[in-house]
């Protein structure tokens, strides 16, 4: 009988989501593209990637994700970024409990790819620095970068411009998300959309937090949005991460926020899960205790 793959031939690591705590649009870029402002927390809920090395220059992913091909799948695109970076041949199996919504706000795909550009990086052996993987990641998306640096940020530009941020507070979270597929394009290209929010700085952030400029546009297109929102502002007031579609609420204890999760109508998807300054996937990756 062929030997099974023992546990320990994989590298395991998280894909964790991240919110924006808040989002201004500051402006339009010539080349179409927004400028914005925004804070990303990361939370220690999201997609489990698992990888294998090859002796050949393969790659696969299984499951697939429906709707995606193959070559088009960001953890697939950003293995082959490695792959060019590399003189020997190399190849994974690559391993995919795919949790998140997509298209939710949450930065799934963009997660995806970080934690492929993280974990192939050390599985192969490639010694790129994080500045040489997040830039990389910036072709992929530009919440790919945050993402590979792993520290919750204030985020400029078109959130490829970072600063860490580590006094954020670590509150729990209900995310609730309405099971809509928000087009993020469609939103930045909309007439409707408030592109001229006077920038803030890093500490009038963090004090007051703010809106998400998007939340507006996105919830007279999406009307379920706005019903969410309206459901979970009752319990504490809530906003949209992203583009949408996801929203979310904080709160001081996981008790109250499972509380209120329950509460909610069994026709949204919710979870509540922490807020954390420290991406999962650096803790696993670097900092194992
Ligand atoms: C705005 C954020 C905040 O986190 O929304 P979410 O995707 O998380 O919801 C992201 O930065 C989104 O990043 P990402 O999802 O990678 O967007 P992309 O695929 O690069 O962009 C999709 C389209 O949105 C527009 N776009 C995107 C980002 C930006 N700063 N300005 C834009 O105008 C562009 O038309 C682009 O073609
Ligand atoms: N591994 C992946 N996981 C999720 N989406 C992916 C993946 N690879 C490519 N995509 C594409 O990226 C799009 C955005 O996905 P995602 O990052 O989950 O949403 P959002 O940016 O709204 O948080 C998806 O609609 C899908 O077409």
């Amino acid at each position: 009988m062929a030997d099974l793959p023992s546990a320990q031939d994989w590298l395991s690591a998280p894909a964790p989501a991240k919110l924006n705590l808040m989002l201004h649009i500051t402006g339009r870029r010539a080349d179409g593209y927004h400028n914005l402002q925004t804070l990303f927390q990361f939370l220690d809920y999201g997609d489990e990637l698992h990888f294998r090395r090859r002796n050949d220059n393969q790659l696969t992913l299984s499951p697939a994700v429906d709707g995606v091909e193959f070559e088009d799948n960001l953890i697939i695109r950003a293995a082959r970024m490695l792959q060019q970076r590399s003189d020997n041949p190399c190849g994974a199996d690559i391993r995919l409990d795919k949790v998140l919504p997509m298209g939710g706000g949450l930065g799934g795909g963009s997660s995806d790819a970080a934690t492929t550009l993280l974990a192939l990086n050390k599985l192969w052996d490639l010694g790129l620095s994080l500045d040489e993987l997040a830039s990389m990641g910036l072709a992929l998306g530009a919440d790919v970068p945050v993402f590979v640096r792993g520290e919750a940020a204030f985020a400029e530009g078109v959130g490829e411009i970072l600063t860490p941020v580590s006094e954020l507070a670590e509150p729990w979270f209900v995310v609730v998300c309405p099971q809509v597929h928000v087009n993020t394009g469609k939103i930045f290209s909309h007439e409707g959309l408030t592109r001229d929010t006077d920038p803030i700085n890093i500490r009038t952030a963090l004090r007051q937090g703010g809106r998400n400029d998007c939340q507006q546009v996105v919830t007279m297109l999406y009307p379920e949005i706005g019903n969410a929102l309206n459901l979970l502002n009752k319990f504490s007031s809530a906003k949209m991460t992203g583009t949408g579609a996801c929203i979310f609420s904080s709160f001081n204890s996981e008790t109250e926020a499972i509380s209120v999760s329950e509460q909610l109508s069994a026709e949204y998807q919710a979870f509540v899960a922490r807020g954390v300054n420290l991406s999962p996937t650096h803790k696993v990756l670097f900092r194992p205790s």
